[in-house]
């Protein structure tokens, strides 16, 4: 299957998922100087109900936090999107070195590691009926920056040792993911595409413009998780992020100030 090493990586994934070469792609590298600013776009409203917070789980890919999604409990509103979506789950991408393993870069900058808040739209039944429609998908994206200890993310480090190997997973409840977002809202926003197969056309991307710290140590922490399955041989889970797509034409918006 698909993932980032150099026989299935991204340069490989155009030949399962043709789409790699469409004209919507995600990332891309959000140039401050081309976003335009937008008067129609309104703040971000994000209501989390911590009690959604169902477990922690490695994929294989990322580790992922997955929620309730059967009612309106958490849920993403207003910002560039009309409707409702609900959050489905949280993960994260990150680098072998502090010096990469963003995803979207601004003005060429990465960031060594990039938050993901996944959410669907409610005009749609469920996450894998919206995942394939244009409008199905809104995910809000913080860049996390080298720093001071983030004790925000304490909760998810320590819940990394009983998720070490592919297809692992833990309980992982009460947490509310709002103490992951920076004290500003303040985003770009573009339509663009799920960043790992099926690459579909089918996000509303909403990245901040402020980033949340995390220390070196802490990012040491995200390295020790493997892609592998305990019965594989050991690769560790990093530099699992896609690089910049390009443009084709669209820039990224921002609220005016
Ligand atoms: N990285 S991302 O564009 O935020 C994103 C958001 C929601 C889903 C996905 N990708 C997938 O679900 N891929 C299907 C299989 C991956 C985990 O098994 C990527
Ligand atoms: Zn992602």
């Amino acid at each position: 299957g698909w993932g980032y090493a150099d026989h299935n990586g991204p340069e490989k994934w155009c030949d399962n998922f043709p789409i790699a070469n469409g004209p919507r792609q995600s990332p891309i590298d959000i140039q401050t100087s081309g976003a335009s600013y937008d008067e129609s776009l309104k703040a971000l409203k994000l209501q989390y109900d911590p009690s959604t917070s169902l477990d922690i789980l490695n994929n294989g890919h990322s580790f992922q936090v997955t929620f309730a999604d059967d009612d309106d409990s958490s849920t993403l509103t207003e910002g560039p999107i009309s409707g409702k979506y609900r959050l489905k789950q949280f993960h994260f991408h990150w680098g072998a070195s502090d010096d990469k393993g963003s995803e979207h870069t601004v003005d060429g900058k990465c960031y060594p590691a990039e938050l993901h808040l996944v959410h669907w739209n409610t005009e749609y039944p469920s996450f894998g009926e919206a995942a394939s429609k244009p409008d199905g998908l809104a995910v809000v994206g913080v860049f996390l920056e080298i720093g001071a200890d983030n004790p925000n993310l304490q909760k998810l480090l320590d819940a990394m040792d009983a998720i070490k190997c592919k297809g692992t997973q833990t309980s992982f409840t009460n947490f509310d993911p709002t103490i992951l977002l920076p004290e500003s809202l303040d985003y770009w926003t573009y339509l663009g595409s799920l960043t790992t197969p099926p690459l579909h056309e089918s996000v509303t991307w909403i990245v901040c413009k402020q980033s949340i710290s995390v220390s070196s140590d802490q990012m040491k922490k995200f390295r020790s998780l493997l892609f592998t399955a305990d019965d594989e041989e050991a690769c560790c889970m990093v530099n699992n992020y896609r690089p910049p797509q390009p443009l084709k034409g669209r820039y990224a918006s921002a609220r005016p100030p």
